[in-house]
Order: structure tokens, then sequence, then C-alpha cells
């Protein structure tokens, strides 16, 4: 079932469209990493999509829903982790957590329950009654999460989570994404860090100027954009007469020594490729020490794209 679907959705601040047309579909399940520079258009997308701006055309439907007719229907399958903390310095984290529950209408003991079953996964419990003024950077996204998620909602929206926070918070907030899919979750997750959509996304969306540019899996974006399969093999032993048999061979788009026992590969896009190489290596008797894959690098696809970096180095 499609959880989200965009329909030619259009933000207009002033002469430039801050989302142009999108048109995008997420199906229940995925967690779907959207990818972009400063001012893509990334938060303006997902704040239509949360309700907090309306578009100005188009529309998004979210588990059926649409939110230009029903906004409250929407509001109640969503959890948004805004880019600006979203905590009360004043109140406690347990506080802070059953303040956002309160406005979802739990009470008494499930309020209760689901405070603590949140602080819990964030890794707070244990500081829930400290106020976000003694905590970490990290730690206080980790409560903007708890306050997102207490609700269990269908539909997670996590806008840079991971900005400028210690190493520890950023795995742990990581992994609190990969669980929260895991437990039924339906996640999307903006960032400008390409790392981290790599590491954590079934699909990727690359949106630049208002624009959806590439859409797929890793792999699919690789083909669309022509960016080779390349493998390192490392070998025990490396002969002539291997090597040249490689690379007089149909298949095997280049082959090229990087050290005394390691070859970079590139296939082509047939599907006896690999195998092929193989072929030669057993003939020759090579034996395969260790055998990766040189990954698909998102930076380099979004330059190819657009002819400009990706990621914003200040
Ligand atoms: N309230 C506003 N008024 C006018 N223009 C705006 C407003 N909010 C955003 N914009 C413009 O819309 C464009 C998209 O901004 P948006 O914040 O959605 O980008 P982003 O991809 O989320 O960037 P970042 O990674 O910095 O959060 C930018 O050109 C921005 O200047």
């Amino acid at each position: 079932m499609s959880m989200v679907v965009f329909d030619e959705v259009v933000k207009k601040y002033d002469a430039a469209l801050s989302v142009n047309h999108l048109s995008l579909v997420i199906e229940e399940g995925e967690i779907f990493g959207l990818l972009g520079p400063n001012g893509a258009g990334k938060s303006t997308t997902i704040h239509i999509l949360a309700g907090l701006l309306g578009a100005s055309a188009g529309d998004v439907r979210v588990g059926g829903h649409s939110i230009r007719k029903e906004p409250l229907a929407v509001k109640r399958l969503i959890g948004l982790v805004p880019q600006e903390l979203a905590i009360y310095e004043t109140l406690t984290a347990e506080e802070n957590v059953a303040f956002f529950a309160k406005l979802y209408g739990l009470r008494g003991s499930l309020l209760r329950e689901r405070v603590a079953e949140s602080l819990e996964f964030v890794g707070l419990l244990d500081r829930a009654k400290a106020k976000p003024a003694t905590f970490s950077g990290g730690m206080k996204r980790r409560l903007n999460i708890a306050c997102a998620i207490m609700h269990r909602p269908k539909l997670i929206i996590m806008d840079e989570p991971t900005v400028g926070i210690d190493p520890q918070s950023r795995n742990h907030i990581l992994d609190s994404v990969r669980t929260l899919n895991k437990l039924g979750s339906t996640v999307i997750y903006t960032s400008h860090y390409m790392e981290e959509v790599e590491a954590i996304s079934t699909r990727v969306g690359i949106m630049d100027r208002g624009r959806l540019i590439a859409l797929g899996t890793k792999e699919e974006l690789r083909k669309q954009s022509g960016q080779e399969e390349k493998l390192l093999l490392e070998l025990d032993r490396m002969e002539e007469t291997m090597l040249m048999e490689m690379r007089e061979h149909p298949r095997l788009r280049s082959v090229m020594v990087t050290d005394a026992q390691t070859l970079e590969v590139v296939l082509d896009e047939s599907t006896t490729a690999l195998q092929d190489l193989l072929f030669i290596l057993h003939k020759h008797g090579a034996a395969l020490l260790k055998l990766s894959r040189v990954e698909t690098d998102l930076e380099s696809l979004f330059l190819q794209l657009t002819g400009r970096t990706l990621r914003d180095r200040g």
C-alpha cells in the first residue's frame, strides 16, 4: 500500500518555486531518504507533508487521506521530528514527552506507559526527571525524537535529525530509525549527509532547486547515471597471461592492477560477466582471497546530475 502520495505539489514563495511540481509515491515500510543541498526544498516538502505549511498547488495523501481535505486524519498518522528542536527547557524530559502525548489525546496510564516507552527507546529513561538544559545536543535531539514517536505513528518524518551532534548520539539515532522501521513505521528522512542516507535508506530521492532530479534504490541510481559496477579482487598471484585474457574478454570493461595483489575490474551489464571472471581466475589457478564492491557514490552522482557538489561543507 502507498503510505505517501505527492501529487504535483507546488510551493511558491516569490518568483522561484521552492517545490516545483513534485510527484512521488512512498510505499508502506520504506525508509525513504530525501537528499539535497541547502535550499533544495527538502524542509518545505516535509512541512507540507506534515500539514505545517499549505501547498500553493497540488495535494498530498497520507494513508489514503488528503492533507487538504482531512488534515487531522493525516496528522494522527504522522510523527514529525523537526530540524529545530521542539522541546521545552523548563519542563523535565518526561514532562516534555507527556506534553506532546496530551496533544494527541493520550491520558492516564496509557500516557505514562507511552512516555516511559519512548524515553526508553531513545535511551533517556534514566534522565526522565532531568531538564533538557542539562543535556548534550545529541540528548536533546533524542528527546525531540521521543516527543514525535510516543503516539506510535505509522509515518515518521525526520528533518535532518543528526545535524551537529556527537557520533554516539548520531549512531543511536540511526539505529532508532532502523528499529522504528522494523516495528512497522514508514520513515522519511532528509539529510545532506549522503553517507547516512546511503546507509539506512531503502530508496533515495535527490532534490535540487525544488525538483526531484533522481529517484530509486542506490543500485537503480547507479544504473541511471551510468556509474559502473566496480569490483576489487584480492588474489594470491597475478599472472600476465591471466590479465591478458581478462583484458580481451568482451564482458569485462576494464581491468586494472592497483597493487601487487589487487585488481579493479569493471563488469558490463550482462548476468554472466562475474561468472566469466571467476572462470578465468580458476583457469589460471589464482585464488580469490577477497572480493569487494566499490560502493555507489551518491556525491559523485549528484555532481554528475547537477554539475555542483551535494554537501554544504561550511
Ligand atoms: N518562509 C520562506 N519565505 C521565502 N522563501 C523561503 C521560505 N522558506 C524557504 N524558502 C526558500 O525555499 C527554498 C527551499 O528551502 P528549504 O528550507 O525547503 O530547503 P532545504 O532543502 O530544506 O534546505 P536545508 O538543507 O538548508 O534545510 C530556499 O530557496 C529557501 O530560501
